[in-house]
């Protein structure tokens, strides 16, 4: 069920918003409001989906009434009504964070779609919400070696300003971690910051995978869809595995990351986002440049600051502490005892070969702490931790 909200003097006009929209599905719940200031009370008591607000209104006009919603509850979507003259204010509205606006008298369509895709945004931005939970507090960096420390303070430097990052380095080094890092000591925290994994998606899929897509666009196009772009706007993209896009795909974020715009799938109209990009990847992006297989052009866009994230083997001083950090998060998930890694252990894993860096070894201490002795000793190490 979506709650939508109707705040209009016009009477005859709200009539006509109310009755198209509770005809077009059972499952909107239509709710109106003569003017700004019921409209901004209903607002405020009542959890609403979307709200359509007419501009110009005696007592409190509608750029008032979106600035106050926007104060207090900035994820519902606000579609603004401009009449024949406040279409440039309809416009600016955008700027102050309205999502649309339509035209009076209300062209069905373009009224019913637009409806559509606020509610769309609007389902997506409490899914990033519920994630956003659910993950923040997994991102915990541990370590103190040189090599950590440098990390720990480039991402104190760049995050709170809005420059772009390529995170390089072998899989499983953190690259993830250094990306939310970022974006959660960034001015943008409150907003989402979106995952893409670039290779794990067919090149065919990508560009709507970011972009979103129209209905009809392509065969499998059944409605229309809002991308990763529109849902990170305010927030931060974060693009991992850039090195695997296609290069139509690399084109297109081009365009967003130069213009600020980007185009949906099937699409004619262009969007204005605001997104941060972090990227990341570990392949030799110079080598894939000088191979035509990726553009130079977005390569500079993206590498504004680089932060190379070294291998596990490059930092073995970390280890003991990553022992005990995993080891703890481990039983905690389990909800079973503690175990300590005596300190013949630990030197033995010191010196292994982390070719899956700290992922790899993340895995080690869990089938430790799940196979070994009540101390985990050198013995078990030898026994359950080679390869
Ligand atoms: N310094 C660190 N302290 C604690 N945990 C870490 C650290 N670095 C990485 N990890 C953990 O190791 C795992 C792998 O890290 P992450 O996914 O960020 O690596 P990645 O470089 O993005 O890997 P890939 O290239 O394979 O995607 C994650 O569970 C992450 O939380």
């Amino acid at each position: 069920m979506s709650k939508i909200l109707i705040i209009e003097d016009e009477a005859a006009i709200r009539r006509v918003l109310v009755k198209i929209l509770s005809e077009e599905s059972d499952t909107y719940k239509v709710d109106e409001a003569e003017d700004g200031v019921q409209g901004l009370e209903k607002a405020k008591n009542d959890d609403y989906d979307l709200i359509l607000c007419d501009i110009k209104m005696p007592k409190m006009d509608g750029v008032e009434v979106l600035e106050a919603i926007k104060k207090i509850k900035p994820e519902i979507p606000m579609v603004m009504i401009s009449g024949h003259g406040d279409l440039e204010t309809a416009v600016n509205t955008m700027r102050l964070g309205a999502f649309d606006y339509i035209s009076k008298p209300p062209d069905l369509n373009r009224l019913l779609n637009t409806v559509r895709n606020a509610l769309d945004r609007k389902q997506l931005v409490v899914e990033n919400k519920i994630l956003k939970k659910k993950v923040s507090k997994n991102y915990e960096m541990i370590g103190e070696s040189e090599a950590i420390n440098h990390i720990k303070d480039m991402i104190e430097k760049v995050a709170t300003t809005e420059a772009r990052v390529l995170i390089t380095g072998p899989n499983g080094t953190g690259k993830e971690l250094v990306a939310h890092q970022i974006h959660e000591k960034s001015e943008r925290c409150n907003a989402s910051i979106i995952e893409v994994n670039c290779a794990a998606i067919p090149s065919e899929l990508i560009e709507s995978e970011l972009f979103g897509h129209m209905k009809g666009a392509f065969t499998s196009a059944v409605k229309d869809r809002a991308g990763k772009f529109e849902a990170a706007d305010g927030g931060t993209i974060f693009l991992d595995e850039i090195g695997d896009m296609s290069l139509p795909a690399q084109a297109k974020v081009l365009r967003a990351l130069q213009e600020g715009l980007i185009q949906r799938v099937g699409a004619d109209k262009d969007i204005k986002v605001n997104v941060r990009v972090v990227a990341a990847t570990n392949k030799d992006l110079k080598k894939e440049i000088e191979e035509g297989r990726f553009r130079e052009d977005l390569y500079h866009r993206l590498a504004v600051i680089l932060i190379k994230v070294p291998a596990l083997n490059d930092r073995r001083d970390d280890i003991p502490a990553l022992i005990e950090h995993f080891a703890r998060k481990i039983a905690d998930e389990h909800g079973s005892a503690r175990k300590e890694f005596s300190k013949a252990a630990i030197k033995l894993l010191q010196e292994y070969d982390w070719t899956g860096n700290i992922r790899e070894l993340r895995n080690v201490v869990e089938r430790l702490i799940i196979l070994g002795g009540n101390e985990i000793s050198e013995n078990d190490v030898k026994l359950f931790a080679s390869k």
